[in-house]
C-alpha cells in the first residue's frame, strides 16, 4: 500500500479529440523476455526499440530478472521485483530451472502479501528432491538454491489454479527451459479450476509463436517440441491500458492506435462487452480502433474472464443509465491492492452504491452526479487510471492521491490524457 501523499487534480472541462497511444503490454512482453532468453533471441529487439521512459515498470523488473539469470554462475544474483506479480512468479520457477543458481528475490510489502504458497509447494514437490532449496523471509527474501540437474524427477508440476493463473503460467515458461535443457517433455497439471483462464491461454500463445510445442488437454499443459521461429514475434500494445483509452475516445470522439484484435489478450474482451451497452468498434487503417454509439443499460462481466478489466468496467458503469453486475470478484482482493474494496470506494466517491452477495457484485450509477470526487490510488496503478478514466467519462473533477503508481504499467498515462484536453496541476 502506498504511502503517497501526492496529491493530482484532473479537470476534464476541456476535451478534444486525439488519437491516444497505449504503451507496450507488460503481460505479453514478460512472456516475450523469458521466451527469448531461453531460445537465444536476447536481447528483443521490439524492447530496444521502446523508448525507455515508457517501458512499464513490471517490464523493467522482468527485464533485470532475465539479465540476473543470464549471468555465469557464482555470486548471488538479487532481484527486486517492487510491486509486480507476474514478473516476480515467473522469475521464482525461472531461478529454480537455473542449473545451480542462488537468486534472492524481493518486492513490496503488498507483494509479499499476496499469495505464492502453491506456487512455491508445487517447486519443492518437483524439483525438491533434485536439491531445489527455496526459503521464504517474512515475506522477504524469497531464496532460491537450484538443482545442478534434473534429470531424474518426473517432468511434472502440479499446481491449484484458484487463487492465481500465473503459478501454471510460471510453471509452463519452466517446462521449456527443461524441455529445451533435457530434451524430454515436462507438464504442467492443474489441480481444481483455473481462474484468469486467458493468460495461461496467453502464455501458451507465446511458447507457440516462439516455437515451442504445447499440447493441452483438460487441464494438463505439455511442452513437448520446439523449433526455432523465423523471426522473432513482435509486441503488441497493452489490451489493459487501451480499456481506459479506448472509453475516453470514445467519450472524447477520438480514437486509440496500437489495437491488435489478433492479440491474445484476455482484456480485448472490453470490446466485445460494451457491445452490451450499445457500443460498437469501429476498425480504422493500421491497428486504429474508436467506439461509437449512445450507451444504454447496464454491464455484465465475470472477474474469471478478465480480472483486470473489472475496475475499468466499474467506472464506465458508473455513467451508465443502468444497473451493472460483476460476478466472480472475489480473486480482485489478491491483487495490488484490495479491488474489489477499491471498486465500492470508487462508487461510493462517485455518489453510487454496490451490493455484494457471495462473489457478485452489482453497480447502480449515482441518481445524480457529484460536483467533484477524491479518491486514494493506494499503491495501485489501475485504481488510479480507473478513478482518472471516470473524471473524464462523466466530466467530474477528481483529486487523485498518489498518481505515480501508473508506472508500474502505463508510465505514458497521465501525458496520454493531457493529449485529450485534460488538465492536470
Ligand atoms: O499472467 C499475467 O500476466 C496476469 C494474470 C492475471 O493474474 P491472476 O492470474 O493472478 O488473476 C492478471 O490479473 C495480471 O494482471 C496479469
Ligand atoms: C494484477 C496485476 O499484475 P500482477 O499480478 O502482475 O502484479 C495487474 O497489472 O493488474
Amino acid at each position: 500500500m502506498t504511502t503517497s501523499t501526492t496529491q493530482l487534480h484532473v479537470d476534464p472541462s476541456h476535451l478534444v479529440p486525439s488519437v491516444l497511444t497505449p504503451p507496450i503490454s507488460k503481460s505479453d512482453a514478460q512472456r516475450a523476455l523469458v521466451l527469448a532468453h531461453l531460445t537465444g533471441a536476447w536481447p528483443l529487439p521490439d524492447l530496444q526499440n521502446e523508448p525507455e521512459e515508457f517501458l512499464p515498470a513490471d517490464v523493467r523488473v522482468m527485464r533485470r530478472g532475465i539479465e540476473a539469470l543470464r549471468l555465469p554462475p557464482g555470486p548471488t544474483r538479487d532481484v527486486d521485483c517492487a510491486d509486480g506479480g507476474a514478473p516476480f512468479r515467473i522469475l521464482v520457477t525461472q531461478s529454480a530451472v537455473t542449473p545451480g543458481a542462488h537468486v534472492r528475490l524481493t518486492g513490496t510489502p503488498r507483494l509479499g502479501e499476496r499469495p505464492h504458497g502453491p506456487l512455491f509447494e508445487s517447486l519443492r514437490e518437483a524439483l525438491g528432491p533434485a536439491g531445489l532449496q527455496l526459503t521464504e523471509g517474512h515475506p522477504w527474501p524469497v531464496e532460491l538454491r537450484a538443482p545442478l540437474s534434473t534429470l531424474e524427477r518426473e517432468p511434472v508440476f502440479r499446481v491449484p489454479g484458484a487463487q492465481s493463473s500465473q503459478y501454471a503460467s510460471s510453471l509452463l515458461l519452466g517446462c521449456a527451459a527443461l524441455f529445451l535443457r533435457e530434451r524430454r517433455a515436462w507438464r504442467v497439471e492443474i489441480i481444481g479450476p483455473l481462474t484468469s483462464a486467458g493468460y495461461l491461454e496467453l502464455t501458451v500463445s507465446w511458447l507457440r509463436r516462439f516455437g515451442f510445442t504445447v499440447h493441452e488437454r483438460e487441464g494438463h499443459f505439455e511442452v513437448a517440441d520446439y523449433r526455432a521461429p523465423e523471426r522473432a514475434p513482435a509486441m503488441p500494445g497493452d489490451w489493459s491500458s487501451l480499456g481506459y483509452l479506448l472509453l475516453i475516445a470514445w467519450h472524447t470522439g477520438g480514437s486509440v492506435e496500437r489495437a491488435d484484435l489478433a492479440s491474445a489478450h484476455p482484456d480485448q474482451a472490453l470490446v466485445r462487452l460494451v457491445e452490451q451497452v450499445g457500443l460498437r468498434s469501429q476498425v480504422g487503417l493500421g491497428n486504429t480502433l474508436r467506439l461509437t454509439g449512445e450507451a444504454r443499460g447496464g454491464l455484465v462481466a465475470s472477474g474469471t474472464e478478465c480480472p483486470d478489466l473489472l475496475p475499468t468496467l466499474a467506472a464506465l458503469a458508473c455513467v451508465l443509465p443502468g444497473t451493472s453486475t460483476l460476478h466472480d470478484v472475489g480473486i480482485l482482493r489478491l491483487k495490488e491492492s484490495d479491488r474489489l474494496e477499491g471498486i465500492r470506494t470508487l462508487v461510493d466517491a462517485f455518489g453510487g452504491k454496490t451490493a455484494l452477495e457471495g462473489e457478485t457484485l452489482t453497480l447502480h450509477p449515482p441518481a445524480s452526479r457529484p460536483t467533484h470526487f477524491a479518491m486514494d490510488s493506494r499503491g495501485d496503478h489501475r485504481q488510479a487510471m480507473v478513478a482518472a478514466t471516470l473524471s473524464v467519462l462523466s466530466g467530474v473533477p477528481l483529486t487523485l492521491t498518489g498518481p505515480e503508481c501508473v508506472e508500474k504499467s502505463f508510465p505514458g498515462f497521465w501525458r496520454q490524457l493531457e493529449r485529450t484536453g485534460v488538465r492536470l496541476t
